[in-house]
């Protein structure tokens, strides 16, 4: 039988009509044309043309090439099929706004198809071969390099211990699917993922992929801060996040997936940016500690941490710290000082009005100097403050009870804590809730964190800041997080590292949809 490929805007599409050697493109026709007279070859996969599923979107293609065995002009195809069998969803089907929890969980297996695209092999078919492979490739890898060399790092101890597992099953068949060089290491020891990244060769590789939760690429982040040629470390290479432990903040945040073969499907195919980090400066050393995702104080803080020792229980251990701490209204007050950006909702708003995308640059020194840094560690108080700060109002911060700072929309499978989080806007998002409302009304809020509405309640402080400097005071030790990890219970000070680290986003210059301004009440 013969058959033929069409290159259309979104895929390619394969009939099993005969055609003639053909090539054209046309910007006005939904569709760019390229057509070979393609016999379909005995060896054909189970992919069937004839049940009208005959659509490969570009973005779940992995790989061409001319087929290895070839006698007589025959090319494999390479693409991420999902195994509930919907191929043609692509992204943007529906017009309304949809969070990305369901569409975050589906699973790929890569599948081949061998397809007979001449009888014999002359020189004009051989290169009419290479200009279809070379086609396809270019609109199957739009933004990223086809075939990156990736060092995957896995934590074996992530979340249930699953990782090996998850990465062997899910992630490792996509990357081989698609013809990437590959260095595999299981972390061994906790640090041991910062000490790679401080010496890892950064010629040799274009990603850094934690298969694990989000400890790993914070170690990964605070690894390369450590290094002389940390400006390249962080220019080159890519700091990707696959699930793999419990807090996979970063693979939902960046590439809108929580199954590990989505998102490394996404990781090949998403656009790499310059992302902000938060350098973080402690009272009680002259540490500088580098975070990408969050900072916590209060009812949540002593939920993840403090109930580490039920860990056993599985998440819930969380649900249900948070909802004791809230439930007997426990107040985790503080001083809070800011360099403030957006003051509230209406600000922020106007602020997304006005984002830019910035172009790519090459890093510096001076982009990881710290601008207020000096004065904090003479005298980390409240009084004591850099030109054009401002004290946050006491009264809030005396009564909080959850203070939360974050640069990522999610901050767990589904929690959209911050839903005004951007990319590179060189801003914090903050968000405070005050323990003065009713526990139902604090209740309702906390009970609409996965949609991320929760900013909008009366309950809620929502704004953006370059920079904050937290005192604590609650009179017994409590637990301070930073990118889930225990931090010490003293005063610290962040500031936004604009545009340092450089990783995968999906939808290119934002993070996976959250809905803030689908959700805006204002
Ligand atoms: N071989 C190892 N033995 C013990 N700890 C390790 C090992 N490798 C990495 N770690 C530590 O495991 C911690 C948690 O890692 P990760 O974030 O991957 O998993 P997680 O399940 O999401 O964790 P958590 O629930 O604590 O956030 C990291 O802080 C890291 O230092």
């Amino acid at each position: 039988m013969r058959g033929q490929i069409d290159i259309e805007k979104g895929g390619i599409r394969l009939y099993g009509q005969p055609l003639t050697l053909n090539a054209y493109e046309n910007d006005n026709s939904s569709s760019i044309g390229c057509c070979l007279s393609v016999p379909f070859s005995t060896r054909t996969s189970n992919f069937n043309v004839n049940s009208g599923n005959n659509f490969i979107p570009f973005i779940n293609i992995l790989h061409v090439e001319k087929a290895t065995s070839i006698m007589n002009g025959e090319i494999e195809i390479t693409f991420a099929y999902p195994i509930d069998g919907k191929m043609n969803i692509t992204e943007n089907q529906s017009l309304e706004f949809q969070l990305p929890y369901e569409d975050a969980k589906r699973e790929y297996i890569p599948k081949n198809i061998t397809l007979k695209i001449c009888d014999n092999e002359n020189e004009n078919d051989n290169e009419a071969i290479d200009d279809i492979i070379g086609k396809i490739m270019s609109l199957s890898y739009p933004f990223s390099k086809k075939r990156p060399r990736i060092y995957v790092l896995i934590n074996p101890h992530s979340g249930k211990g699953e990782a090996v597992k998850i990465y062997n099953e899910q992630a490792k068949p996509i990357i081989i699917g698609s013809h990437c060089e590959v260095t595999v290491q299981h972390t061994e020891y906790s640090g041991h993922a910062s000490d790679i990244a401080e010496n890892i060769d950064i010629d040799k590789y274009d990603m850094i992929l934690c298969a694990s939760g989000d400890g790993i690429p914070y170690e990964v982040i605070n690894g390369f801060y450590k290094r002389e040629d940390k400006c390249k470390a962080f220019s080159r290479i890519n700091i990707v996040q696959i699930p793999g432990g419990s807090g996979n903040a970063m693979s939902l945040s960046c590439l809108g997936a929580t199954s590990s073969s989505l998102a490394i499907l996404r990781a090949l195919k998403g656009k790499s940016s310059q992302i902000d980090l938060m350098a973080i400066s402690k009272e009680s050393s002259n540490e500088i500690i580098l975070s990408f995702l969050s900072q916590t104080y209060g009812a949540i803080a002593q939920a993840d941490i403090g109930t580490e020792w039920i860990r056993s229980i599985g998440s819930i251990r969380f649900d249900l710290g948070v909802a004791y701490e809230v439930l007997n209204n426990r107040k985790y007050p503080f001083d809070l000082a800011v360099k403030m950006g957006c003051r509230d909702n209406s600000e922020i708003i106007k602020h997304f009005e006005n984002i830019k995308d910035i172009e790519d640059r090459e890093l510096t020194q001076e982009n990881f100097k710290l601008k207020y840094n000096e004065e904090f560690q003479n005298n980390a108080n409240i009084n004591n403050l850099p030109e054009s700060w401002e004290i946050y109002d006491e009264k809030i911060s005396n009564n909080a009870n959850i203070f939360y700072a974050g640069k990522m929309p999610y901050v767990s499978g589904n929690t959209n804590f911050f839903p005004a989080a951007l990319p590179n806007d060189g801003l914090i998002d903050l968000v405070v809730f005050d323990s003065r409302y009713k526990a139902m009304q604090n209740s309702k809020a906390l009970l609409s964190l996965d949609k991320g509405t929760h900013v909008w309640e009366d309950c809620v402080e929502h704004f953006k800041v370059s920079a904050y400097r937290l005192i604590p005071k609650k009179n017994r030790k409590c637990y301070i997080s930073v990118d889930g990890e225990n931090f010490p219970y003293e005063a610290f000070q962040v500031e936004v590292l604009h545009k340092v680290m450089r990783t995968i986003l999906w939808e290119g210059s934002v993070y996976t949809g959250s809905g803030y301004l689908e959700n805006c009440k204002i």
